[in-house]
This record gives C-alpha cells, sequence and structure tokens, in this order.
C-alpha cells in the first residue's frame, strides 16, 4: 500500500493554480523525487503533505488515513529544509536529540539515539560541537541527523543539498541514498538538481507549472522524455519538430533515421549529444564547429548548420573538430527518441 497519497491536490494563490490537480503515490521504503523549473509548485507539494499549505481541493493520504485537519506535529513527517535552520544557541547534540525531547524521549535513551544518528551521519562523537564551527556539509548532515531522529515514518527534503558545492553535494547525495536503503526511510524529496534527482531516487517526478509532467524511474524518464519540456528540462538541446514516416523523420536538419517502431507523423524529436558522429564536410549535414569545450572524458562541441538550431555533440577527444572547422554531421538512430 502506498504510505503517502495525493489525490487531485490542487492549492490556488489568487487565480492561479500553483498545484493543479495532482496525484501521486509514495510507497513504503521508496524514495521519490520531485523535480522540476524554479516556482514550478514543488515547495508548495512538500508544504501541503507536512500540514503546513492548506489545500483548495483533493487529499492527502499517509497510511490510508486521511490528513485533513491533521495539525504538522501529528502528521508523523520529518521535514528537511534548504536553509536547515539548525538553532545556533544549541550545541550539535541539542539540536539532533530535539525532536526527541519534545516527544518526551527520557536522557539516556535521548543521549544513546543521538550518538547513534551521529555515527550513521558520519559525525561520531560530536555531540558538544557548536553549530557554529561546523562546515556547511557538516551543518547539512546534523539537519539529516535532526530529522531522521523521531524516525519519522515519511522524511521529506527540500533542496537537501541545495548550497553545498558540487563535490561534497555529489558525495553526499550517494551517501544518503545508501543510508535510505539500510534504514528503510520513505523519502519524498525536492530539487531542482536533475543529477541529484537521479542519483537519489527510485522514482522521479517532473513537475511544469503546477502539474506533473512525467513520472518514472531515472532511466525511464532519461530514456524517454515524455515531451519538449522535460527533455529540455533534462539537458537536451537537440529538440527539433519532426515529420516520422517509416525509419526516417524530416527535420529542418534533414533527414534523420529514428529506431525501429517509432511513432509516425507530426512528432518532435530528441537527437542525444552522443548520437552526432562527425566527418568530412562532404558527408551528411555541412556544420561549423562554433564552440568545442573540454569535459574530461568527452569533448562538448556546438555544431551551426546552414539552417536550423545548433546541434550539441559529445564527441571524443579524438574526434572532435577543431572551433572553426567544417564537418559533415551524420546520426546514430539509437540515440534519436521520437517523443510522443
Ligand atoms: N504564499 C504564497 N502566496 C502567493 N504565491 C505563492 C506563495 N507560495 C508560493 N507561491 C508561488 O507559487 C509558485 C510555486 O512556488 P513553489 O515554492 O512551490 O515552487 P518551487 O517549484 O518549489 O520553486 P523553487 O525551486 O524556486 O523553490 C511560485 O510562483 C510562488 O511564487
Amino acid at each position: 500500500m502506498a504510505l503517502l497519497a495525493l489525490d487531485q491536490v490542487t492549492v490556488r494563490f489568487g487565480e492561479r493554480a500553483v498545484l493543479d490537480s495532482v496525484s501521486l503515490t509514495v510507497a513504503e521504503h521508496e524514495t521519490v523525487c520531485v523535480l522540476g523549473p524554479s516556482g514550478s509548485g514543488k515547495s508548495t507539494l512538500l508544504r501541503v503533505v507536512a500540514g503546513l499549505q492548506p489545500v483548495d481541493g483533493g487529499r492527502v493520504t499517509l497510511a490510508g488515513v486521511d490528513q485533513a485537519g491533521v495539525p504538522v506535529h501529528r502528521r508523523g513527517v520529518g521535514l528537511m529544509f534548504q536553509d536547515h535552520q539548525l538553532f545556533p544557541q544549541r550545541d550539535v547534540g541539542g539540536n539532533v536529540s530535539f525532536g526527541l525531547r519534545m516527544r518526551g524521549v527520557g536522557g539516556a535513551e535521548r543521549r544513546r539515539r543521538t550518538a547513534g544518528l551521529l555515527d550513521l551521519v558520519g559525525l561520531p562523537g560530536s555531540e558538544r560541537r557548536a553549530v557554529a564551527s561546523l562546515s556547511g556539509g557538516e551543518q547539512q548532515r546534523v539537519a539529516l541527523a535532526r530529522a531522521l531522529a523521531p524516525e519519522p515514518r515519511l522524511l521529506m527534503l527540500d533542496e537537501p543539498l541545495g548550497q553545498l558545492d558540487r563535490g561534497l553535494r555529489e558525495r553526499l547525495v550517494v551517501e544518503l541514498r545508501g543510508l535510505f536503503g539500510r534504514l528503510g526511510t520513505t523519502v519524498l524529496a525536492v530539487t531542482h538538481d536533475q543529477g541529484e534527482a537521479f542519483t537519489l531516487a527510485d522514482r522521479v517526478v517532473v513537475m511544469r507549472d503546477g502539474r506533473i509532467a512525467q513520472t518514472g524511474t531515472p532511466l525511464e524518464v532519461w530514456q524517454r522524455p515524455a515531451d519538449a519540456f522535460v527533455a529540455r528540462f533534462l539537458g537536451f538541446d537537440n529538440v527539433v519538430p519532426a515529420t516520422v514516416s517509416g525509419a526516417v523523420a524530416d527535420t529542418v536538419w534533414g533527414r534523420v533515421p529514428v529506431p525501429a517502431g517509432s511513432p509516425e507523423g507530426a512528432r518532435t524529436l530528441l537527437i542525444r549529444p552522443g548520437g552526432i558522429r562527425v566527418g568530412p564536410a562532404a558527408t551528411g549535414l555541412r556544420c561549423v564547429a562554433e564552440a568545442a569545450v573540454f569535459r574530461g572524458d568527452h569533448v562538448a562541441v556546438r555544431l551551426r548548420p546552414a539552417e536550423g538550431p545548433a546541434l550539441e555533440a559529445e564527441l571524443s577527444l579524438g574526434e572532435a573538430p577543431r572551433e572553426g572547422a567544417e564537418v559533415g554531421v551524420v546520426f546514430a538512430a539509437g540515440d534519436v527518441v521520437v517523443l510522443d
């Protein structure tokens, strides 16, 4: 059974529906990441589940129980916000044990659980440290330990790693995934960073203007974006209108091969940057290499055709043309997706 279910939830601010009939479930032990551009309604969704935001329509159930009228502190959900809001006047231990104290957990048990949680988040023995003496990443871990302490049946994270630098974020997100797996935590997280969502989530939900644009496993969404919006949001730039007939599509970039069984007619085409090959200018679509950026294991090359938008290609170091060079572009059908 779903631990959390939103059924056609609508929230309006004035005329505007910030959540527009959103339906979503989160199964027990599942990690679901809500992804979407700024203003798409992600935080509002979390606030609704937490009981911080009243709804104008629809309902929220937790373990089958309608949450209408259930106050925040009775919902059994943990919240961790972007600006993790630790209590500056309390030490690390005081922060982590706060929720336990509120629930009347006794001193010895509080200390035992606090120590266990600090071990878990990689800060063993740091109970007496002042919050101000912690790095951003350490503060984030303390905030996480604090959110986990009351053993919430649902843990909600709002841009949990938002303020950290990339390297630390990438490390922590892998650690979080391991941690949630070990603890069996059910998680609903919000982020605008697709890399973070794809690492953390069993399932991702992509939002657009208060509606769900797509939901699926990270692999499903990555391989088959539902539409041009999702494709572009995931960072794919080679998206063009096309007319598909059999194994080819007519586009502004010429004829592009498509996988067998692709839907036909007027469609939108996505060409993954890895599906672009370059050769001598006489073969394929003639383009000028406008920019080439070294990315470690590949070169990102922007190719400018005579007509239509530029193409973004990912080429190996050996293959990549010099900036200003003329090349001929051909497409690999395996990296072409006909969007529905
Ligand atoms: N209390 C409020 N009154 C009026 N409008 C609001 C209120 N809270 C949020 N909004 C608006 O609702 C929309 C969705 O906000 P929300 O914070 O849910 O988006 P988000 O996807 O979390 O964005 P971000 O990634 O920037 O945090 C925004 O346009 C925001 O300005």
